[in-house]
């Protein structure tokens, strides 16, 4: 059976569907998570929901503690996770208030720890494909039938925040065929690749950052009222995810993603990082 993690984005505090529904604080060799995790049942579906900023939104995109996050998800037994986050857009069709099913991403963040691994124990996965298809799909279908207007394929800009882009970055981003923008889905989809989970990206179209001529620069107010309107249906979209998520062998080999990629021979290795990283790839060590 698949267990289905949600990591909310601004806007996405809780899943108010989950049956049995309990907050459990969690701890991780790379501290704390961003706020307990909330573990219930939708349709007989094993589902864990995590707030990436936080309730009350603490975390900023460069605090939340990414590792830390994917690794809970990890060690609470989540193999599906689905990213919902709020986007500005590079595209007029991708209009504020749909849906891009992301597929692509261009890291520009630069303040962040980005791998579970590191001196000792050295390893190097393939995030040239970074999302699950499968996933991505049932999370297309599910956001369809929540009566949202989706994408199926995107670039997301990852930039570092906090602060939005000036009018440059926005056009820069825009002829780089970008697609969406925003502060948090990396390093958190590299990390959800070492940890061997199904990882699938939705964003939910906010604004027109400050390329639009027709639309002012992006504000907190713009993303918070669009969000709003959205919460229904991202909500929506996460309960239709228990009868469309199987847990069969996806075309990227997400769930092997770890085979061939830890380079420290054996005899190498440091025996404190082999410990610290037996839930993340306990199965190839
Ligand atoms: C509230 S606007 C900027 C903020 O919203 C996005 O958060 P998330 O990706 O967690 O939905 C963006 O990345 C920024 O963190
Ligand atoms: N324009 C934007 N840039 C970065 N992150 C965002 N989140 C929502 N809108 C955004």
């Amino acid at each position: 059976m698949p267990v289905i993690g949600i990591i909310g984005g601004s806007g996405l505090y809780a899943v108010e569907e989950l049956r049995d529904a309990e907050w459990r604080d969690a701890d991780t060799p790379w501290g704390r998570p961003s706020d307990a995790l909330l573990h219930g049942t939708l349709d007989g579906t094993r589902m864990v929901f995590l707030p990436r900023h936080g309730r009350g939104h603490v975390h900023t995109p460069s605090t939340v503690p990414y590792r830390a996050n994917v690794a809970a998800m990890k060690a609470a037994g989540v193999t599906h996770l689905v990213s919902v986050s709020a986007t500005g857009s590079f595209r007029e069709d991708m209009a504020p208030g749909d849906f891009v099913i992301v597929d692509q991403f261009i890291d520009r963040t630069f303040a962040r720890d980005k791998t579970f691994f590191g001196p000792g124990l050295v390893a190097h996965v393939s995030v040239a494909h970074p999302v699950c298809p499968a996933l991505s799909a049932a999370c297309s279908q599910a956001a369809t039938q929540a009566g949202a207007t989706v994408h199926d394929g995107g670039t997301y800009l990852a930039m570092e925040g906090p602060q939005f882009s000036t009018l440059a970055e926005s056009r820069l981003y825009r002829d780089w065929g970008c697609d969406v923008i925003g502060m948090t889905n990396m390093p958190e989809a590299k990390l959800a690749r070492e940890a061997e989970l199904h990882y699938a990206s939705v964003a939910m179209v906010t604004d027109y950052d400050s390329w639009h001529p027709d639309h002012g620069s992006v504000q907190v107010s713009d993303v918070i009222r669009t969000l709003q309107c959205n919460v229904g249906r991202a909500a929506a979209m996460v309960a239709a995810l228990p009868g469309l998520v199987r847990d069969a062998p996806c075309a990227e080999g997400c769930d092997h993603a770890l085979n061939h990629a830890v380079m420290t021979a054996p005899d190498a290795r440091d025996p404190d990082m082999v410990v610290r990283l037996q839930t993340i790839a306990g199965r190839v060590l």
